[in-house]
Order: structure tokens, then sequence, then C-alpha cells
């Protein structure tokens, strides 16, 4: 078994001071200026009219006036726009990342932690009193309650893809696809990863594994990547349904939703699903062995507060889980700054 190498710690930064220690306290006011200015529409606007003046903003957005000046100053204070002269621009990280429809376009998550995230942890006390969700959504069949709003699964399909758009250069790079004849995303969402793997491996064949309601935005999204003809949908539940064999199974963030004991059953029936000579790719935000990595220990919490037995774990649990299955062979790597993947090699 290769063991990941201990990551370096990512912590927030040191605190020496009163002040220091009042900073922390209003941390919440800078994920409020982002958010915010995302809800408003600030960074749309500023894609398609700069530079802009305050005068122009305010107009545009459609705001009242008070406030904007300090608004837009703390949005130049965070990094997100620039003043020059009198004029407002996006700075080169908000232009990537912030302007619907450019390639790496995070709205998706901005959205979620602004309506989901934001008012769970105000509850984190209740959460750790009672050990329950703090979201309306959690509970017994909240993904299918979840999809069958419309509203709320056109977010969450955007929030996936978000997820797997950033995680998918890097599992493209990590593992040597070309070896292998398809590939099962099981908890695949609408395909958006299989869909680019397909793109950058035109002899792979891709399946997906999710639940019926994703049948129909699977059809679409794939069709819309322009892999549609080398990508199969199998609509089931993954804990009581078999899973279609092939020679690559994944399961990406789809273990941290799910309790201990769901993770291992999991893990058993996708390896089950590998054929000889396969591997089973597993990736999360997994936690190191000793908690360096701030982070990763908030997407944790954040699987506290929306679901009913789910966090984040170490990639030796994930190990141990694999060899539960019967796998003897297991590699764990970085995927990007924000993952970790975890490969059960199974023999021919
Ligand atoms: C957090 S998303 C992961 C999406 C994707 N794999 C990624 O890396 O971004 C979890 C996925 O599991 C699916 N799912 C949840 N419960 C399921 C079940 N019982 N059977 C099949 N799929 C399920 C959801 O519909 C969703 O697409």
């Amino acid at each position: 078994m290769t063991i990941a190498p201990a990551p370096a710690p990512v912590a927030a930064a040191a605190l020496r001071t009163p002040t220091d220690v009042k900073r922390l306290a209003n941390a919440f006011c800078h994920a409020q200026l982002l958010l915010t200015a995302d809800e408003l529409g600030l960074f749309a606007d500023l894609g398609s009219h700069s530079p802009s003046t305050q005068e122009q903003i305010t107009e545009r957005l459609g705001l009242d006036g008070r406030g904007t000046g300090d608004f837009l100053d703390g949005l130049v204070l965070l990094g997100l726009i620039e003043l020059t002269g009198d004029v407002y621009t996006l700075t080169d990280v908000a232009t990537e990342t912030l302007v619907p429809g450019t390639p790496r376009y995070i709205g998706g998550f901005l959205r979620r932690a602004s309506r989901m995230l934001y008012p769970a942890w105000g509850q984190l006390g209740a959460a750790l009193r009672t050990g329950q969700p703090q979201t309306a959504g959690a509970g017994p069949d909240a993904f299918l309650r979840m999809l069958a709003d419309p509203a709320q699964r056109s977010a969450y399909l955007t929030m996936m893809d978000s997820a797997s758009g950033l995680v998918a250069p890097h599992l493209i790079r990590a593992f040597p696809w070309s070896a292998y004849a398809s590939v099962l995303d099981v908890g695949g969402c609408r395909g958006n990863l299989v869909g680019r793997l397909l793109g950058a491996y035109p002899e792979l064949r891709g399946a997906v594994f999710d639940l019926p309601p994703m049948a129909e935005p699977f059809q679409e999204h794939t069709t819309a990547l322009g892999v549609a003809e080398r990508a199969t949908f199998h609509a089931g539940d993954f804990f009581h349904e078999d899973l279609p064999t092939a020679n690559v199974v994944m399961l990406g963030h789809v273990l941290h939703n799910w309790s201990p004991e769901e993770r291992a059953a999991l893990v058993t029936r996708a390896w089950a699903a590998v054929a000889p000579g396969g591997a089973l790719l597993i990736y999360d935000a997994m936690l190191p062995e000793t908690p360096t990595d701030l982070p990763r220990t908030l997407v944790s919490l954040n699987m506290l507060l929306v679901t009913e037995g789910g966090s984040e774990y170490p990639a030796s649990h994930c190990q141990a889980w694999l060899t539960a299955a019967g796998c003897t062979t297991t590699e764990v790597h970085a995927l990007g700054s924000t993952d970790t993947l975890v490969i059960g090699h199974k023999p021919r």
C-alpha cells in the first residue's frame, strides 16, 4: 500500500493579537461581500460592462445607492474588483472564476455556500449538540426530494458541475486512462466528469449510475458535451441495485455523504463492479491523518451540517474499506490541493 505523504499544513493566518481575534470573529463579512456580489449579479454585470462607474453599477443592479461605495471598496480590498480613477473592473481571478459561462466558473459553489451552507453554519452549535443536520432538505431520501424540485435540481447540477470541473483536469492526469476501455461513475450526477474523460480519451466508453431523475439531465449534458454516443446512463439506487461492470469504477464526492458503515457497503458494491484487471477510483476531500488542513476540516463540518451521517475521512479509512472488500493493492495520490484519490487495483 502507498501511504500519502503528509500534506503541508493549510491553516488560517496565525493569531497573535486581540485585533487578529476580532478579525477572525468578523471573517463571515468577507464571505458575505463575495456571496452578495454574486447574488446581486455584480460579476456578471462587470463581465459585460467593464469598466463602470459606481453610478452605472448602482443603476444597472437596481441598488439604492446607500452603502454601494463601501460595498465596492470592500470588494476592491478583497481583490475581487479593481478601482482605477473612478471606474471599476474585475480582477483576473474574478474574470476567470466568477463570470457565468467561463470554463472555470464556480457560481454553483457560491449559490450553495450562500443559500445552504451560510444559514446552516449559524446552527453549528445545534448540530454539535444533537448530531443532526441543520438544513431543511436533509434526511432520508434527501437526494430524491431535492431532485424532484426543478429549481433545487438546477442549482445542484450547476454546483456539481463546478465541483467535478475542478477535479477533472487532475483526474485526467492522475490515471493511465488509455489502458482501459470503460469507466462507470457511481453517483456521477449528470455525467460532467465522465463527459470530460470521454472528451480527453476518444476510445473510452463511459457510464453513470445515479438516481432515476438524473436520466434526462444526463442525456442533455452528454449531448451538449458531444459524447452522448459513448455514454450510457443506468438508473437505480446504489445501496440496493447491482452496479454494471466496468474496467474502471469511480466513487467521487459520494462516500462523504454517508455514515462509515454505508461507505464500507458502497465500497464493497463498487469493488464488485470492477472487471478483472481494472481499478476502483475513490476521491473526496479526504482528511490528513493529523489535523493540518483547515479547508478540508471545514468541508467535513459542512457534511455534519447537511447530511445525516456524512463527514470527510482519512485515506487510511478508505484503504481499510477497500481491504475489507477484498482489494490487496491500493495507492493514494493528491488530486490538486482540494481532493485525495485512492485507487484500488483488481488482479486479472
Ligand atoms: C455529491 S454528488 C457527487 C457527484 C459527482 N460524483 C462529483 O464528483 O461531483 C452525489 C451523487 O450521488 C447520487 N446519489 C445519491 N444517492 C444515491 C443513491 N441511493 N443511488 C444512486 N445515486 C445516488 C446523487 O444523485 C448525486 O448525483
